[in-house]
Order: C-alpha cells, then sequence, then structure tokens
C-alpha cells in the first residue's frame, strides 16, 4: 500500500520528497534521466499528472518509468477524469476544499468511481487546498476555485481540520505550478498544529532550503515540479536537503518516543 508509505514516514519523523512530472511535458530522455535519480534513492515518490492533460503517449510515457524506476511508487494526480492510467500504483483522490465547486468537491468522483474500483487502482482521499502563491495558477483558473489568501492561517487550518474531519487521509496544499510565493512556513504551521494527517506542500519550490523550511515547518511530503524540470541536475542537492531535515526530524521523533516511554513507566 502506498499510503502506508507516507503514514508510516510520518510516524517516524521521515520527511518524503515527490517530483511531479507533467505527462505533456515528458520526453524520453526527460524520464530515463529521473528515473535513474530515483534509482540512486533521490525521489521517494513520483506524481503523474497536471490540470491539461492532452500527451497521446502518456501511457507509453507512465510504462517507461514504471520500467526504468522500479522501486519508486508513482501516485496519479490527476486534474481531470481522463488521467486514469492502472499502471500507477495509488490515485491522490483529490477532493478541492479549499474551493466551492460542487463538481471539484464530489461530481468528477462519481464520474469515475465505479472504473477506479475496477481498475483497482489504491484510492488516498486526499483534502486539496489551493494557497494564494502571488499569481492566478493553472488549477485555481481550471477548477475555477479562489485559493485561500495567504495570509489567513486560520482559515487554513480550519479547511484542513474539516477535512481530517470528514476521513480524509491526506492534505495537499499547493501555492500552484509555478506559484511565485510558495505555502508559507506559518501557513504549514497553523494546519500542522490542527491536524494529524500527513501533509503534503507543493507549488513555487525553487530552492533546497525552501523545500527544508517547509519541512521544518511540519509538512511530510514536498512536491516540486518545474524547478526540475528545468533543472534536473538540481535533484541531488534538493535530496540531500530533504534527508538532512529527515534525519533531524526522526532523531526528534526517537528522543519524544523514548521521553515517552520513561513517562509512561513513572506513571506506572
Ligand atoms: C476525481 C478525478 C479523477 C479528477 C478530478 C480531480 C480534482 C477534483 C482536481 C482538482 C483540481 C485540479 C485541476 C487539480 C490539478 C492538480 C495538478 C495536477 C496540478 C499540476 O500543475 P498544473 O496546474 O498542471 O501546472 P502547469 O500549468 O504548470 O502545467
Ligand atoms: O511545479 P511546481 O511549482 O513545483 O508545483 C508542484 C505542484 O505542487 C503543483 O501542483
Ligand atoms: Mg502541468
Amino acid at each position: 500500500m502506498v499510503y502506508s508509505l507516507l503514514s508510516e514516514a510520518r510516524a517516524a519523523g521521515k520527511k518524503l520528497l515527490a517530483v511531479l512530472i507533467d505527462p505533456d511535458k515528458a520526453r524520453r530522455e526527460n524520464l530515463l534521466e529521473l528515473a535513474a535519480h530515483a534509482n540512486k534513492g533521490e525521489v521517494d515518490v513520483f506524481l503523474w499528472g497536471g490540470s491539461l492533460v492532452n500527451a497521446l503517449q502518456a501511457e507509453y510515457f507512465l510504462k517507461l518509468l514504471k520500467d526504468n524506476a522500479k522501486s519508486t511508487p508513482v501516485i496519479l494526480f490527476p486534474g481531470s477524469v481522463n488521467q486514469l492510467d492502472e499502471q500507477a500504483d495509488a490515485l491522490f483522490l483529490l477532493s478541492l476544499i479549499s474551493g466551492r465547486n460542487p463538481d471539484m468537491l464530489i461530481g468528477r468522483h462519481v464520474q469515475v468511481a465505479v472504473k477506479v474500483k475496477r481498475m483497482g487502482l489504491e484510492t488516498i482521499a486526499t483534502g486539496y487546498m489551493l494557497i494564494d502563491g502571488g499569481r492566478p495558477t493553472s488549477v485555481s483558473y481550471m477548477s475555477n476555485t479562489t485559493p485561500i489568501p495567504a495570509d489567513k492561517p486560520p482559515i487554513a487550518a480550519a479547511t484542513a481540520l474539516a477535512g481530517e474531519q470528514l476521513g480524509m487521509k491526506m492534505i495537499y496544499m499547493d501555492a500552484g505550478s509555478g506559484a511565485l510565493n510558495p505555502v508559507s512556513g506559518k501557513v504549514i504551521k497553523a494546519v500542522r498544529r490542527e491536524v494529524d494527517l500527513p501533509i503534503v506542500v507543493g507549488g513555487g519550490i525553487r530552492t533546497a532550503a525552501r523545500a527544508a523550511e517547509s519541512l521544518t515547518a511540519g509538512a511530510d511530503m514536498v512536491v516540486v515540479g518545474n524547478a526540475l524540470e528545468k533543472d534536473v541536475n538540481w535533484l541531488p542537492e534538493l535530496a540531500a536537503a530533504v534527508r538532512s531535515v529527515s534525519a533531524t526530524a526522526a532523531a526528534d521523533n526517537q528522543g519524544s518516543n523514548a521521553q515517552e516511554t520513561i513517562d509512561n513507566k513513572l506513571s506506572v
């Protein structure tokens, strides 16, 4: 199960790096290059999808990726119902809870529910939240929804909590692909304080320091797309930054588990 990768990582304080691949921009050489990085342990998860996907060869490219990066899970991150593919390991079943468009909250899901079940795809119910990233994004335009203002952490926290109370398994906060400003540490911290679910953060992350900041603020996984499309050679530095935050967080986590064991022993 791919979800256990996320939930167990969260429980252990391990931080994850996801690389978003836009099927429309996929090219054989780029995919083979990304697969080579993944095989060196620099990618934990591939996300596959886009707001608008036109590529006729998307299935062929996904097969190429799967064949060449056998141990890295691929999760579908679909903007539309025609992006399902049973070669993937799981599906982020996004419900756009920051918006008020019923189609994005439940309508599209009804359209594909039976098909998804028959495909045998693992579904990960995801509370998907757009946070204003400083400019209109493809997702807000295509979904006809307004993002949560970036300077309103309490609204983001209440939205995420509502998602958790509704039974969602994960929160994905997205400033939108190519956002000017990634989701702020303040917003991530506010959501982290309120919910216990795995938190994924993406949109506009272009530096290793920014990825580290998001993880330190409480994200469990960061997603990078555009910046790696421009320059994949940046990936080793990014992966090292994620591993470094991960090592600190895992040590803190062990420390607090040990303290909990001591407290429990003292209280009996
Ligand atoms: C239920 C199914 C299978 C589909 C609908 C799923 C929903 C509700 C999606 C929410 C809205 C949406 C359009 C999400 C897309 C997320 C995504 C893949 C973003 C990737 O970035 P792009 O927006 O494609 O960025 P570029 O414009 O840079 O390519
Ligand atoms: O392409 P970038 O800006 O890295 O965004 C990744 C992803 O979170 C977008 O949905
Ligand atoms: Mg795209």
